[in-house]
């Protein structure tokens, strides 16, 4: 690090540490983490895909308007982003109760499923997003195994009821597309939208110093 060149401010709009953990992961430290509430319940019939890109998108605009808000006048970035699981255009809720991780868990035993994340990042020149899809394929899960995960905790907050980063990662048979988009962020795609807007990523840091 050099110290000398024009960084944009960048903003992380999530409350995930999950989130933070990737970004970190390429060398990339946000300059401030903003949460955005947003209410996360699909519109009618809207398709998984479709949820996740419209739930980055307004998480990352909640922030800009509370920077806009807070009187921020540097040039700066936000990212945002949301993950959905989906068994086919079934949208499976975000885990807070054992009852759901449980329901969940039964759902996605022997079979696959996909998980999508939005990823929106608001640059000064406009918005940028990218959808990832993933394709994850579970073992078949025995009624002991299930009990056992629901006893780790591992599944609570968590999109689908469970945590390929932990004890699940043992559940998945096979997995097509991006791990880093299951955990939470698409790595490949945030580098790429970041290097975009002008925002150096350590990589390329390496090849220009
Ligand atoms: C499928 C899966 C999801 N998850 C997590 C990623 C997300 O944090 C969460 C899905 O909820 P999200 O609404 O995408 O994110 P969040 O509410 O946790 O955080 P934010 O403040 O950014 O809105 O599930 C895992 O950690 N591992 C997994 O294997």
């Amino acid at each position: 690090m050099t110290g000398t060149r024009d960084m944009p401010y960048l903003v992380l709009a999530s409350g995930s540490p999950r989130r933070l953990a990737l970004l970190e992961q390429i060398g990339i430290v946000p300059d401030k983490l903003l949460p955005a509430d947003a209410d996360e319940t699909p519109d009618k019939s809207e398709p998984p895909r479709k949820l996740a890109a419209r739930l980055a998108r307004t998480k990352a605009e909640i922030a800009r308007l509370r920077l806009e808000t807070d009187g921020e006048t540097r040039p700066t970035l936000v990212l945002a982003a949301d993950t959905v699981v989906a068994v086919g255009r079934r949208i499976l809720p975000k885990a807070e109760t054992e009852e759901q991780a449980d329901d969940c868990l039964a759902l996605l035993s022997g079979r696959a499923h996909r998980v999508y994340t939005g990823l929106c990042l608001i640059t000064p020149r406009g918005t940028r997003e990218r959808l990832v899809e993933t394709r994850v394929r579970f073992k078949r899960l025995a009624t002991p195994e299930i009990e056992t995960y629901l006893k780790s905790g591992e599944w609570r907050g968590k999109a689908g009821g469970y945590a390929i980063q932990g004890l699940a990662g043992a559940f998945v048979v096979n997995i097509a597309g991006s791990y880093s988009s299951v955990v939470g962020l698409p790595l490949y795609e945030t580098a790429s939208l970041l290097d975009g807007a002008g925002y150096p990523v350590r990589a390329e840091w390496a090849i220009r110093d």
